[in-house]
């Protein structure tokens, strides 16, 4: 079984999916392999350089994550030439994880912008994770060293909790405790599997 996993930044997805491994499930991580295809040395980070020039480079030579991050989170137009390179590298890289995954249990893909992508009715289910805005915001600021106005451009790029909602199979609202979660996330997954 093909399960999407999806939610907006800082909602809980890693946490959700570190619990659906524990079960059993196959885990594919979205951010991971958007971070895999424009590594330094890549035809994705070539790709990202003749878009954006050599400036989003570090020393190193690896691609300067905060500065694109700055660029692109200010900037509708330049934020979808990004995702016009990166998102075809990952949905391929997708392709090639899932043809090697065990084919009986279940499969997670998470996905923070299916909602976003309309690729969400190729799977069997759809997990969305929920928080508060407010939540996810106070998160960024704690976890990531980011300003208000840093996290706020990050939620505003993103699909909205009405968005979301509409293509979920399976709601997990994430505002209790991490017990809470747990026991939520354990029966959405006897669900799943007894499906
Ligand atoms: C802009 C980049 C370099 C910033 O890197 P950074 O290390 O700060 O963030 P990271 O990649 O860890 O992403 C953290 C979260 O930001 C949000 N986010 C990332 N990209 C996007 C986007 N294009 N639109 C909306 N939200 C996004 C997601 O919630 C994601 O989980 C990076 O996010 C990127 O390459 N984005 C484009 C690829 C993409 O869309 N990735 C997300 C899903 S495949
Ligand atoms: N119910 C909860 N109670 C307390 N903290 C939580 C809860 N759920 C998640 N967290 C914490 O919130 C932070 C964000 O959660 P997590 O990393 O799982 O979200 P994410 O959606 O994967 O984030 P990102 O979009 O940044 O990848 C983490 O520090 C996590 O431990």
């Amino acid at each position: 079984m093909r399960v999407g996993l999806t939610g907006g930044i800082a909602s809980g997805k890693s946490t959700v999916s570190a619990i659906l491994a524990e079960l059993g499930a196959v885990v594919i991580d979205g951010d991971k392999l958007a971070r895999e295809v424009v590594e330094k040395g890549t035809p994705g980070l070539d790709q990202v350089v003749a878009a954006f020039g050599p400036e989003i480079l570090t020393p190193d030579g690896d691609m300067d994550r905060a500065a694109v991050g700055r660029i692109v989170f200010n900037d509708e137009a330049k934020r979808k030439v990004l995702e016009g390179i990166v998102h075809p590298l990952v949905f391929e890289r997708y392709a090639a994880l899932e043809a090697s995954a065990p084919q009986d249990g279940l499969v997670v893909h998470d996905i923070p912008l299916l909602a976003e992508s309309g690729r969400a009715d190729t799977f069997d289910a759809v997990i969305v994770v929920e928080t508060p805005a407010e939540v996810q915001i106070e998160r960024m600021l704690r976890d990531r060293g980011w300003t208000r106005e840093d996290a706020e451009s990050r939620i505003a790029a993103q699909a909205t909790p009405e968005q979301r909602r509409a293509i979920a199979t399976h709601l997990i609202v994430n505002t209790g405790t991490r017990e809470e979660l747990r026991a939520r996330v354990e029966q959405v997954y006897a669900e799943l599997t007894r499906a």
